[in-house]
């Protein structure tokens, strides 16, 4: 679908509440093409609640979220966004090479082709192991591979640095990094300190919105 508006983000008056008990309220932000969002706040402050959210995995009890300055279902944001959350979003039953293939069946190419990606990532030589005989780290790093080799202009990402040594640390953020830099936009969940310092970097404290 093309963009009638530019690529935007933006959220109003946002409210989600679980089992009766508010989460967050009042929730208003908006992110455009090379920005970054942090989403902090305490365990269980409602982050993960957030992103899914966003995601259109559930409803908001309350307020609007819009794309290009349309309603999600009415604008390409499925065709736009890429969640990489808890799950990592990969079939564990096929290789590493067939979820890449998989992956891409469903969505238009990306930036990267699939043997450049998973060079980036360093799982090149991987190719065909099967997931689940993956270590954590490598699965994490299978589905960044993921979302660099579809097109998508926001990156969802639930605490991303789960499971990952330094060097994947320092991986993720040079990612983010060179994906903000070719317009691209990211929200993320993080209990790790971000070293974005160039980018500017917007941060939400959940706690703080009820
Ligand atoms: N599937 C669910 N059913 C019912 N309640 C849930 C469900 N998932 C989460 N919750 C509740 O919603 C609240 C917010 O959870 P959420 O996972 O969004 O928090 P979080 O900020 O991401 O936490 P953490 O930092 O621990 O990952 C918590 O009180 C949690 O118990």
């Amino acid at each position: 679908m093309e963009h009638t508006n530019p690529a935007e983000l933006a959220v109003v008056d946002l409210a989600c509440g679980r089992d009766d008990r508010l989460l967050f309220s009042g929730l208003s932000f908006g992110l455009r093409p090379g920005q970054v969002l942090l989403l902090e706040g305490s365990n269980g402050s409602g982050k993960t609640t957030l992103l899914r959210t966003l995601c259109g995995f559930r409803e908001a009890d309350e307020g609007e979220i819009r794309w290009c300055g349309q309603l999600l279902e009415e604008s390409s944001y499925y065709a736009d966004m890429a969640y990489v959350g808890h799950a990592e979003g990969i079939k564990k039953e096929l290789t590493v090479l067939e979820n890449l293939r998989f992956a891409l069946a469903l969505s238009q190419p990306g930036h990267y082709g699939i043997d450049e990606a998973l060079q980036k990532v360093q799982l090149a030589g991987y190719d065909d192991n099967p997931v689940h005989t993956l270590s954590a780290g490598q699965k994490r790093r299978l589905s960044l591979a993921r979302l660099l080799i579809t097109h998508n202009i926001l990156w969802i990402l639930d605490e991303p640095f789960t499971s990952l040594d330094r060097q994947g640390i320092d991986l993720i953020e040079t990612l983010i990094d060179a994906h903000v830099k070719q317009g691209g936009m990211v929200i993320l969940t993080s209990h790790h300190d971000l070293s974005l310092h160039h980018i500017g970097l917007q941060r939400i404290h959940l706690d703080s919105c009820l």
